[in-house]
Formats: structure tokens, sequence, C-alpha cells
């Protein structure tokens, strides 16, 4: 009976010896559990790097979208919604002077404020005058435009006794208006004998804005319903005729360029070349503007027109000036009308600028309507001149 007392005591013991190591290596495996738990989450936390980075993507798009935005000058450029198609399409020409009015404005509010200095004086005397005169010589109107404008102004408003700010306003208007002469024809002469494309030759000293100009004038021309081709005939800068591409790949033109340092009327020439190729409208020349020599300018200027003309008649010759320049940009357009033939002016950069008045002053130094102002570095920042909106804007109206 022995035996039996013993095995039921080892059988007790084994019992409780299991009891207490099930025991023991549970407490082990949920401590093992707790310990790899934070690992654990870590991984999942970790997993959504990945995702983030694909939720990334659109925020690269989007940023490459507000880059576009920034540069049109849109106020929202952090917008986070995906490119639009919008964005790309272009904006109707006539309405554009009426959108950037607001800029010119801005640049332009000393003119207004002057004008009101002048009629909230209580006595006009020859010292508000002359306030008022050194306003408009410092918006680079001129002195001899400013002397006219003021004598006729006095006269106006002693003659016929003006003291009505709303009458003053409106006569100054006139005044300016009429020196800005809304009788020019500022039309971009795009005629073509069939066959051939219309040529529009862009020149001007480097720096001016001419590339961004070639680059707005496409999209405006393509909103128009033409089709276009980009000559890159500035290959004195080996990065020129690359940003020419960028804004012919943005505005959806395509660009026909040399080799650095190639002969710039040989790409001009293979330009057009393509252009009575493709059957395009119109070929937009970018020309280089080193104001090395008075001879240089006139040899390689000259030579592109001529060139050029082998294939097709250059219709115009936009001179690209930076309105920000003063008298400095006058003195460079008049050496460039001396060596090629302008058929009009494209006033840049006026967006920054309180000299709105250059208009004036380049229109009656060259003999050439201004025919495009530039407001800002976006795409759709360039407008068709246009004399009313422009000297409401410079009005502050
Ligand atoms: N604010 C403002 N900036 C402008 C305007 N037009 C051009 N710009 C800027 O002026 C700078 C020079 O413009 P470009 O088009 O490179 O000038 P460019 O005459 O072709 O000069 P090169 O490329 O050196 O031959 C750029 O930073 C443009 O974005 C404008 O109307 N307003």
């Amino acid at each position: 009976m022995d035996w039996i007392f013993w095995v039921i005591i080892g059988g007790i013991v084994l019992a409780v010896l299991v009891a207490f190591g099930s025991i023991y290596l549970g407490k082990r495996r949920n401590e093992v559990e707790a310990s790899r738990t934070p690992a654990v989450e870590s991984a999942v936390a970790a997993e959504p790097a990945p995702v983030e980075q694909a939720a990334d993507e659109p925020v690269e798009t989007d940023a490459s979208a507000a880059g576009i935005a920034e540069a049109e000058g849109a106020p929202e450029p952090a917008a986070t919604a995906p490119q639009a198609p919008e964005l790309e399409r272009p904006e109707a020409p006539e309405s554009r002077l009426v959108r950037l009015r607001r800029r010119l404005a801005g640049s332009n509010n000393s003119l207004a404020r002057a004008l009101a200095d002048l009629l909230s004086a209580d006595r006009i005397d020859d010292d508000t005058w002359d306030d008022f005169e050194a306003t408009l010589i410092s918006s680079d109107l001129g002195v001899a435009p400013t002397g006219e404008l003021v004598e006729s102004l006095r006269q106006k408003l002693r003659v016929e006794g003006i003291s009505d700010p709303g009458q003053a306003k409106s006569l100054l208007r006139s005044e300016l208006l009429g020196l800005v002469d809304p009788g020019l024809d500022r039309g971009l002469n795009l005629d073509h004998e069939p066959g051939q494309p219309a040529v529009v030759l862009v020149v001007g000293v480097n720096g001016t804005g001419k590339t961004t100009t070639v680059g707005k004038l496409g999209r405006m021309l393509v909103a128009d319903g033409r089709s276009v081709l980009f000559g890159a005939a500035d290959t004195f800068r080996a990065a020129a005729a690359e940003q020419l591409t960028t804004w012919g790949d943005r505005v959806g033109v395509e660009t026909v360029r040399g080799e650095e340092g190639a002969d710039p009327a040989s790409v001009a020439f293979a330009a057009v070349d393509q252009g009575i190729q493709r059957g395009v409208d119109v070929v937009l020349v970018d020309t280089a503007g080193r104001l090395h020599t008075k001879v240089g300018l006139m040899d390689e200027l000259g030579k592109v027109k001529r060139v050029v003309e082998k294939k097709a008649p250059v219709g115009e010759v936009l001179l690209v000036l930076d309105a920000t320049t003063g008298q400095n940009g006058l003195t460079q357009a008049r050496v460039f009308s001396e060596v090629v033939d302008i058929t009009g002016i494209v006033l840049t950069k006026l967006d920054g600028s309180a000299k709105g008045g250059i208009v004036v002053q380049v229109q009656r130094d060259l003999g050439v309507p201004v025919k495009f102002i530039g407001l800002g570095e976006g795409v759709d920042d360039l407008a068709p001149f246009d004399a009313d909106q422009f000297v409401d804007g410079i009005l502050g109206d």
C-alpha cells in the first residue's frame, strides 16, 4: 500500500509543478508580448511612411502648380488643388489689361495722390503746381510733355474756373490721354503671304524681358487660335535657348534652336524655314541684344533680318524695354532704332514701376507705338496696350 501512497504524493507534486510552470510561462509570454509591442507599433507607425510618400506625390504636383501660380502672380500660390486644366487655358487678350490694371494703379498711385494734393490745397499757388510737376516728371513723363500738360491744365482750371476734384481729374485724364495718343495703330502686324508665316523679331538689351515676352506673346497668339513657332536666335547665352524652350513647353509652342554660339542668323533662318514647312501662322524670333558696339549690333540684327527675309518678310520688329530703367532705357531704345526699323515697343516691368509716363516719352522719341505692356512674370501678364485703360490705371481709377 506504501507504494500507492507515494504514487499519489508524486502525482500531487507533479500537478503543482505543472501548475506553477504554466503560470510562470504565461507570465513570461505576456512580458515578451509587452516588450514586443512598441516595436510592432513603431513598425506600424513606420508603414505610413511610404504611404505618406505616395500621398506626397500629388503635393509635388501641387508644388509645381504653385510655382506656376506664383509666377502668374496668383494671390494664393500655396493652393493645394491638383493642377487644374484651366491653369493652362490662356486668357483672352482683351480682358488682360482690365485684370492687370490694379497692378498698374498700385505702382503708379503717386500721380493720383499728387492730383488729390493739388486739388485739396486751400490755394493752388506756384509751389503746389511745382510739386505736381515734379511728380509727373518723376513718373518719367518727360520734361517737355510734363510742361505741356501742366500748362494746359493750369489754363483750363483757371479759364473754366474748375475747382471740383472730379472735374479736375477728368481734365487731367483727357490731357494724359492726349499725350498717350489713343489714335496710334497698336495692332501686331501678322499679315503674311500664303505659304509663309508672319515673322516677328523681338529685340532689346539682355535682361529687359525679351525671352519672357516671346513666351507670353506665344501664349497670347495661341489663345487667339494661331499656330506659332519660336526661334531661339539668342545663341550668345547658353541658358537663353533653354529658357525659351521651357517657355515653349509651358505655352504649347515648339522651339527651333541651334548650338551654343551658333550664328543667330542661321538659327532665325532655320526657324522661319521650319515655320514654312510646318505651315505655321507666326514665327517669333528671340534675339540677343548685347550692346557691345553699335556696329556689332547693327551687323548682328541687320544680318538676322536680311537672312530671314530670304524666306519670309519680317512684319514686326518689337523692341523690349524695361520700364524701370528710365532714361537708360530710352538711350538703349535710340541705339536699337538706329540699327533696325522698330515697328512697336513692349514695355516690361510696369508692375514694379511708378514710371508709367515712360510710355509717352518713348513713343515721342522713337515715333513708334507701345503695343504691349508687361505687368508681371507670369504667362498671362502681358497685355495689349490700350490708352484708355492705361491712363485709368496710372490715375488709380
Ligand atoms: N516684374 C516683371 N518681371 C519681368 C517682366 N518681364 C520679364 N520679367 C523678368 O525679368 C527677368 C529677365 O527676363 P528675360 O526674359 O530673361 O530677359 P531677356 O531680355 O530675355 O534677357 P536674356 O535672357 O539675358 O537675354 C526675368 O526674371 C523675368 O521674369 C514683367 O513684365 N514684370
